[in-house]
């Protein structure tokens, strides 16, 4: 089952169509990382399964409901972290909390609490006294104290420092395992995402370039370095080469799913030695940007 299913949405802001026809599902119990530049759409993303705004085309359905028409019964098995917020500053930690908790049926208070002292946050702090790194912890602890059927995170971690990104990333290990929870986050670091994510979706100009599990995508992008001693030809009868770089001893290339039967005989042919690099996902974002 799929608990978030895009189907062909389109988004445009007046004149600039940041999402193009985009189709996107994340099953049940699966962490997907949203990956993109800067200003590539993410949050607009986030937003359009949220239903805080609305698709120009296409479908999307929450929980098997329209995402613009979210019941209070699916809204109450949602958890969202938004990458600014500064509501209800002037009350303190621990009022926002039960505040957040009596808005759930499920509240876990006892794990709340524990988070709460865990995560090093003062009960009686007000929030508009909080550095952004704790208003981001406070804003975790309000998005899955209900432990929520779907988790929806825009760059939960931008702010947190390196011993606190471990423990979130453990956190949510720790839900995605124990309730089968969902997750779609989006993030720029990538090796958080390499530790928790199942699945990768990676946005580019509007499209999502780039979609499937982590080790399928690193399976499917290798980098091809072929070297010989005479100079090699400028076109390679390679399919799925891109981004080819050469000297003229060395060929240089990402390489989607190369047909390693097609290499053995080039290197044959033209006498060389051919080296496959498996890539890490910071390189494989970079290479798709270029
Ligand atoms: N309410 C809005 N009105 C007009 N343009 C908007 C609005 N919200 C976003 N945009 C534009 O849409 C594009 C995508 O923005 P979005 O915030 O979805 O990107 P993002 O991938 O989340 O970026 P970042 O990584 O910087 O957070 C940007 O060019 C942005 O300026």
């Amino acid at each position: 089952m799929n608990l978030i299913e895009m189907e062909n949405v389109s988004k445009s802001y007046g004149k600039q169509n940041v999402l193009d026809n985009i189709s996107l599902n994340l099953p049940q119990g699966h962490v997907m990382g949203l990956l993109g530049q800067n200003g590539a759409g993410k949050t607009t993303l986030l937003k359009l399964c949220l239903g805080l705004l609305k698709a120009d085309s296409g479908n999307i359905q929450v929980m098997d409901a329209p995402a613009w028409e979210l019941t209070p019964a699916i809204k109450e098995q949602l958890g969202y972290v938004a990458q600014k917020s500064d509501t209800l500053h002037w009350m303190g930690v621990r009022q926002l909390l039960d505040y957040t908790g009596a808005f759930y049926r499920k509240w876990d208070n006892t794990k709340v609490t524990a988070l709460m002292h865990r995560w090093q946050l003062d009960p009686k702090s007000k929030v508009s006294d909080l550095s952004e790194g704790q208003k981001q912890r406070l804003a975790i602890i309000q998005a899955i104290g209900h432990n929520p059927k779907l988790l929806i995170l825009d760059e939960p971690v931008a702010s947190l420092d390196p011993v606190l990104r471990r423990e979130f990333i453990r956190e949510l290990i720790d839900i995605n395992i124990e309730n089968n929870t969902s997750v779609l986050f989006s993030t720029h670091i990538l090796s958080d995402l390499e530790r928790v994510a199942s699945d990768i979706a990676i946005l580019r100009q509007g499209h999502i370039c780039c979609q499937g599990s982590l080790d399928d995508i690193k399976e499917r992008y290798v980098r091809l370095h072929l070297r010989s001693n005479s100079p090699l030809p400028r076109e390679l009868p390679v399919q799925g080469l891109l981004h080819v770089e050469y000297s003229a001893h060395h060929l240089r290339a990402l390489a989607e799913n190369p047909d390693m039967e097609v290499i053995s005989a080039l290197e044959k042919q033209l006498n060389a030695t051919a080296h496959i690099e498996p890539l890490g996902l910071d390189d494989i974002f970079l290479e798709l940007h270029k």
